[in-house]
């Protein structure tokens, strides 16, 4: 805070609208809310243009009265003796003197506000060109104003005189006249036009020297950023001294951040003050993030003609790499600075903030940087709550990871079941806890699986054949079909479904190749696996070819799209052990060790699927697509693979939403219902979700499909959980405990984070009302076995042995679309 005061140590900052009032009855007084300068921002926005408001802050000249008259004349007569009666009337402290020797002597000792002296005639004794240059010559007389009398015929027509008396330091001339009340008005016209000015410019001093010594760095500029003012601290902290900066743009010669910058010129050239940090660059080319406010100032007109940029110094962090260190030896500004700054916090602030610099500089631009700048320039036409929500969308934006779910925290807060929230934590997130304990997995043998090739399926009983006829149906009985396959579901429907889409063909294999590789890929699914096992794959798969069969699909998907969806489906959880990526990272399994701890068992999924059907000639589907086709189908399987990894739900959804639930918005801004679906991006994006879909389909499906799939998922969980706890591993979902956890509440928690919001949007885009009806359904029975107190495995396989064993068909009559 700066406080100015006059020589008596009383507040002098006060608007000069206060002290005219007092003389200009007519002059429009204008209410402020304190004593300060005003900004802006401060006032409404029409009176703030007013043409007085720029006096506005103004320091106030020493509030002396009278003002002081020094009156010069070698020889009074009637013309001098009426301008000092003219002086009294306006009750000026009037001196006058007769020589140049007795004037100075006066001046000096009192300093005048005003000095007239008679230049009508010269003489020995007063020469007024020589008194004039004199008193010009001397320290402080730059207040005072100078004016000299002269003749009436010198007033009216000699303007060489006129200009010499100027040159020699007059402020102005008067003509000689008996009339007081002319020299009245020249006297008044004086103390507007030049006394008042005058005395302005002496105690602006004051500001400049508080401007000077204050710690802040403070900079103007002209409507065009060119600097026209720099404080000490300026020249100190930025290593440039004035002279070096004065007329250079702001823009040019330290501000390292283009985006920032447009931000603030853009507020600024709106009259509007501006907030923000800023990276400024310094002589020494070091980089420094600072608090900055800029605010402008309009002098005349109705536009900015000047910026005034104040950086807080409280606020400066050094960014250059080499100055991270904290106990890096401290100048006099830089003693200023915040000691306990987070240093990583700040560092990647920077690298954000240069990268963005460097992007800008780039003849690319990304669609992020785009809607930052849009979203940026929204800001300036807006309010500040909204300025401030914007701020925040803006701070999300440039965090790179965009669709990454930051749910931990949230979840906890919101979700007050230990259950639910440990499921959608295990789910979401990477955790893995890293502690040295021994693998447990299983680990494939391909030979076994080669040498057993042979045992396709040559002959189909009838009772499978029959199942397989409803095999495009949403209430297909996958357990029905696990039981008379003999836990080998995925080939017998697996062929049924490669068929039905013309698979062979698609791929121009032959049957045998296909019977085989699904051979081997269910060989490679662990059959002791609750939940992770073939059979899961083939319900995968079933759901998918469900899919498909909708028109919107078949509409946009082409036969190899379809034999991808169909291969991915089948092998998306290849050699799935049972037990989460996070349990493998915790127990340093090989796998977690290959893949760095990332995506570890779609990865695994992924390339174990291509390993097993390039490494046998027998069962390699894809050995007669050429080496362009092969290379897209190869993309497509691995990319819904891995699209299937969990943590990544809400990125998956996001887009698709994005995308295909939103009215897109074309550039005219006019909406329109136009996707442009068939983009090679786009059908990814569909592929992803639909993958995703028939991978979480289990609550969708009829209640008792539903609670069998619900009853393995938690027994594959609680069988994690008690190898665990044997191994002294972390648990990773500590409530899946087979004693106290509730199955019925593992499954409302799983529809309300995962499940429902994806399925209304999948219904949305592929008209299947089906699946939300049952979802729906399966929901309020979940709610009721919650209630009735059904929690653990027993209780539901009770269930399932009473009220459950009704067979799965809904009519379709039943399934209404529910709006
Ligand atoms: N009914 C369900 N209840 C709880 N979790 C489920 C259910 N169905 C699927 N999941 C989880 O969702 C995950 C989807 O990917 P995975 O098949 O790897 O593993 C699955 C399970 O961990």
């Amino acid at each position: 805070m700066i406080i100015c005061t006059d020589e008596n140590g009383k507040d002098n900052m006060e608007s000069l609208d206060e002290q005219d009032g007092k003389e200009e009855s007519n002059h429009s007084v204008l209410h402020r809310k304190s004593s300060l300068p005003l900004t802006p921002e401060d006032e409404p926005f029409d009176v703030y243009r007013s043409p007085p408001e720029i006096k506005y802050g103004l320091l106030i000249p020493p509030n002396h009265s009278p003002l002081k008259l020094l009156v010069v004349c070698a020889h009074p007569d009637p013309v001098s003796e009426a301008l000092s009666k003219a002086a009294d009337k306006l009750g000026y402290d009037v001196t006058t003197c007769h020589s140049y020797e007795e004037a100075l002597e006066e001046f000096l000792s009192k300093l005048h506000d005003l000095i007239v002296i008679d230049a009508r005639y010269t003489s020995k004794a007063l020469d007024y060109d020589t008194l004039c240059r004199s008193i010009r010559n001397t320290r402080g007389s730059q207040h005072t104003a100078a004016v000299a009398l002269v003749k009436r015929s010198v007033f009216d027509k000699d303007d060489v005189t006129i200009m010499s008396l100027l040159d020699a330091g007059f402020n102005r001339c008067i003509a000689e006249t008996t009339n007081i009340v002319h020299f009245v008005n020249e006297l008044i016209q004086i103390r507007h036009g030049d006394i008042r000015p005058l005395a302005q410019t002496a105690v602006n001093q004051s500001l400049y020297i508080a401007l000077e010594k204050c710690s802040d760095i403070v900079l103007i500029t002209d409507d065009s950023y060119r600097l026209q003012y720099v404080n000490r601290s300026s020249e100190r902290f930025l290593g440039y001294r004035y002279d070096e900066l004065l007329g250079k743009s702001i823009h040019e010669q330290f501000i390292a951040d283009p985006l920032q910058v447009t931000s603030m010129t853009s507020s600024l050239m709106r009259a509007r003050e501006w907030q923000g940090s800023l990276l400024v660059r310094k002589k020494s080319q070091d980089t420094v993030s600072c608090n900055c406010k800029g605010i402008p100032i309009i002098c005349a007109g109705r536009v900015p003609t000047h910026f005034v940029l104040i950086l807080d110094v409280h606020g400066i962090t050094e960014l250059t790499p080499t100055s991270y260190s904290l106990d890096k030896p401290r100048g006099s500004v830089q003693s200023n600075r915040r000691t306990s700054m987070d240093v990583r916090s700040v560092s990647s602030d920077y690298f954000r903030r240069t990268s963005l610099a460097k992007l800008s500089a780039l003849p690319l631009e990304a669609p992020i940087t785009k809607v930052i700048s849009l979203l940026s320039q929204a800001q300036e036409q807006t309010n500040p709550n909204v300025v401030s929500i914007i701020d925040k969308v803006i701070e999300i934006l440039n965090n790179t990871e965009l669709y990454s779910p930051h749910l931990k925290d949230d979840l906890r807060l919101k979700c007050d079941e230990p259950v639910t929230s440990d499921l959608i934590t295990a789910l979401l997130m990477q955790q893995p806890q890293i502690q040295l304990a021994p693998s447990s997995r299983r680990s494939s043998n391909d030979s076994t699986a080669v040498r057993n090739v042979s045992r396709g399926i040559s002959k189909v009983p009838a009772q499978i054949k029959d199942l397989l006829d409803t095999s495009l149906t949403w209430e297909f009985d996958i357990f029905r079909l696990e039981e008379l396959t003999n836990k080998k579901p995925l080939i017998h429907l697996g062929m049924n479904l490669f068929l039905h889409f013309d698979v062979p063909a698609t791929l121009n294999c032959d049957e045998k190749t296909l019977q085989n590789w699904l051979t081997v890929i269910e060989m490679n699914y662990h059959v002791d696996n609750f939940y992770h096992n073939s059979t899961h794959a083939a319900d995968v798969m079933q759901a998918t070819a469900g899919f498909l069969e909708k028109d919107r699909l078949k509409a946009i998907m082409d036969p190899l799209d379809e034999a991808s969806s169909l291969i991915a489906a089948c092998s998306h959880d290849v050699d799935h052990p049972g037990k989460s990526s996070a349990f493998l990272s915790n127990c340093d399994n090989p796998l977690a060790i290959l893949y760095n701890d990332v995506t570890v068992l779609e990865n695994h999924h992924a390339a174990l699927t291509f390993k097993l059907t390039l490494g046998d000639d027998r069962i390699n589907i894809f050995k007669h697509l050429d080496r362009e086709t092969y290379k897209v189908a190869r993309h497509n399987v691995i990319d819904m693979i891995l699209a299937t990894e969990m943590t990544k739900h809400f990125e998956h959804l996001a887009k698709f939403v994005n995308v295909f639930c939103q009215k897109t918005s074309r550039v005219d801004g006019e909406s329109s219902d136009y996707i442009p679906i068939t983009l090679p991006d786009n059908i990814t994006l569909v592929k992803r979700m639909m993958i995703k879909c028939a991978d979480v389909s289990n609550p969708t499906r009829p209640l008792r499909l539903c609670v069998e799939w619900a009853r393995r998922i938690a027994e594959e969980y609680f069988a994690q959980t008690d190898e665990e706890k044997s191994k002294g591993l972390p648990v990773v979902m500590p409530m899946f405990d087979r004693i106290t956890c509730s199955i019925p509440k593992s499954q409302i928690g799983f529809v309300d984070y995962i499940v429902h919001d994806m399925f209304e949007a999948w219904d949305a885009f592929i008209d299947m009302p089906e699946l939300v009806t049952y979802m729906r359904q399966n929901y309020i029975r979940w709610k009721e076995f919650d209630e009735e107190g059904h929690n653990t495995s027993s209780d539901i396989r009770k269930l399932q042995n009473t009220i459950l064993m009704a067979p799965a068909i809904i009519p379709k009559s039943s399934i209404k679309r529910n709006d």
